[in-house]
């Protein structure tokens, strides 16, 4: 007999499923303090959350026999997946289930925000018949710009087409194709931002997407526009969005989300007319949480009973002998990843990976995994994982080719990694050097050696004299210190290369001026 514990509020029609199977005795204790759920964690098989419940690496080091973790939801932040990977339990979440929910609450959001709802209905309750303070606007032939054009963007989208909205979206993943079966204009963020009326994110919170909207972006847009927040706090920086209210800039503002919550009684946005908000409720509704129950309960159920599942957002198993050929490949494979996608123009739409020497004698999926985890986790960020990395890939029409080939160019083994977007197509290999660990050994045409960690500024330009110093010069003049410096060439006075490192991240101000000096073609900041 499996045992259950549901620590979070989850609806009691979703887990009917649990209720009923035999071989299965649930428990709910909501409310639990960590020292509370440890002490009894250890009885239970599985555990079921939604976002209260902080399953942190003691609740997993005390829950001896716990198989697997379901979040009731989307987002993991409150479980520790390394944690979890390391003890061999699975997690899984329920992704699809409140696409809808969060979808129609962004739009009650946009119309409330548009109508003045909240705010005439606060005048109205206490006593004041104000009707011309709340004039609004109409969403017909106004301009939606969409950040994240996954599940909810795209439903987001749709239902905006049917109000008779022109939809202009970014999303690195968005290709025309898709975009024109949508219906929807493609813009770059900045585009999006001066040209729409209404702007919405839908992406999750990542290092790419956080502060997505600032000031420059605040600066580009309408006067008038409205903005709305019901993916994850922090993807729009609320100190701009205050000061650009305070412009006269943005009209007004609705936020479900923030970046620390529930926010402090002093948060700049529970004061401020213009902007609406609500505790996190996307989600909120009995179909969502009936929906998100039960997709979870049945992959419970399969975990439980050793059947196949497919949400699990951590470690599948991988036989022995395969493991102990590729582990030690698995993150220079993730970091070749990272890099080549922050390296790359366009939107992915073919990733290409070849290995060669004695990588080449074995099924190479697991290595693909962590690979395509790398090029697809500057977008997604803690969302994918080597389990779903292929799947991800795949539901967003990203063709994925495994190729194994007898050159290793001198190396034991060699990793090669080719991007293919709708810009451009661009190749990188790596390996592992004897005595020195991962290394980036080729980028582009040029033979590099770079270790794959920190911050690193991969820059094209003209061989001529002069640009190495030049550059030296900007960023010492900016307060970055260089720890290396690499140089490649074709030809004397050709096309080149340039990879330094870096001690800190540089600012998007000093990139601005390196793609300003004289001789360069593009910079490119690159985070590992
Ligand atoms: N308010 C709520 O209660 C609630 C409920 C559900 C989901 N969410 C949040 O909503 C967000 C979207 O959820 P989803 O189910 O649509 O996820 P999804 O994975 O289907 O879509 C996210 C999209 O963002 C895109 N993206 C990633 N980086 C980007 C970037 N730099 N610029 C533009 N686009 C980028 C991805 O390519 C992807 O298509 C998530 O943050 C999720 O946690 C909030
Ligand atoms: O209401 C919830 O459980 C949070 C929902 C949402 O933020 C998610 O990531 O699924």
């Amino acid at each position: 007999m499996f045992k259950v514990l549901i620590s979070d509020p989850i609806s009691d029609m979703g887990i009917q499923k649990l209720y009923d199977a035999e071989d299965v005795t649930v428990e709910k204790k909501t409310g639990l303090s960590e020292d509370e759920l440890a002490a009894i964690i250890g009885e239970y098989d599985a555990l079921l959350v939604r976002s209260q419940t902080k399953v942190t690496p003691r609740i997993m080091e005390a829950g001896k026999k716990l198989k697997a973790i379901g979040r009731a939801g989307v987002g993991v932040d409150n479980i520790d997946l390394n944690a979890a990977t390391e003890r061999g339990i699975v997690v899984i979440n329920a992704p699809d289930g409140n696409t809808i929910s969060t979808c129609e609450h962004t739009f009650a959001m946009m119309m409330a925000l548009a109508r003045n709802i909240p705010q005439a209905y606060k005048k109205t309750v206490g006593g004041e018949w104000d009707r011309k303070s709340f004039v609004g606007v109409e969403l017909r032939n106004k301009v939606l710009g969409v950040i994240g054009m996954g599940r909810i963007g795209s439903e987001v989208a749709k239902r905006a087409k049917a109000f008779g909205m022109e939809v202009v979206g970014y999303d690195p993943f968005l290709t025309e194709d898709r975009a024109e079966k949508l219906g929807v204009k493609l813009g770059t963020v900045n585009e999006v931002s001066a040209q729409a009326d209404f702007i919405t994110v839908h992406t999750p919170l990542t290092n790419e997407t956080r502060g997505i909207l600032s000031k420059p972006q605040f600066e580009l847009m309408k006067q008038g526009v409205r903005i709305i927040n019901c993916a994850r706090g922090g993807i729009i920086d609320e100190g701009a969005l205050v000061e650009a209210i305070d412009q006269g800039i943005v009209a007004g503002a609705a936020f479900d989300v923030f970046v620390s919550e529930p926010p402090t009684a002093d948060h700049p946005f529970l004061n401020n007319p213009k902007i609406i908000v609500t505790p996190h409720l996307g989600a909120s509704t009995i179909e969502a949480q009936e929906n998100v129950a039960i997709d979870v309960s049945e992959e419970l159920l399969h975990i439980l009973r050793d059947e196949p599942f497919k949400n699990a957002v951590n470690m599948p198993p991988v036989p022995a002998n395969v493991l102990s050929k590729l582990q030690p490949y698995f993150e220079l494979g993730d970091k070749m990843g990272q890099f080549l996608a922050q390296m790359v123009d366009g939107a992915i739409g073919e990733i290409i990976i070849n290995v060669s020497g004695d990588l080449a004698d074995v099924d190479t999926q697991p290595l693909a995994r962590y690979i395509i985890k790398g090029v697809l986790s500057p977008y997604m960020g803690s969302e994918v994982n080597i389990v779903n990395s292929m799947h991800l890939a795949k539901s967003r029409d990203v063709k994925i080719e495994r190729q194994k080939s007898s050159t290793t160019k001198g190396f034991t083994n060699l990793i090669s990694l080719t991007l293919k977007t709708d810009k451009e197509e661009k190749t990188i290999a790596g390996t592992l050097l004897n005595g020195y660990g991962a290394r980036i050994v080729q980028v582009d045409q040029y033979p590099v050696d770079i270790a794959p960690a920190g911050n690193i500024l991969l820059i094209s330009h003209t061989d001529k004299p002069g640009i190495v110093g030049r550059l030296g010069t900007l960023l010492g003049t900016n307060d970055v210190n260089i720890a290396t410096m690499q140089v490649g060439r074709k030809v004397i006075g050709g096309s080149a290369i340039m990879v330094l490192t870096i001690d800190k991240p540089a600012e998007k101000a000093v990139i601005d001026e390196i793609a300003a000096l004289d001789g360069l073609t593009s910079v490119k900041k690159i985070q590992l």
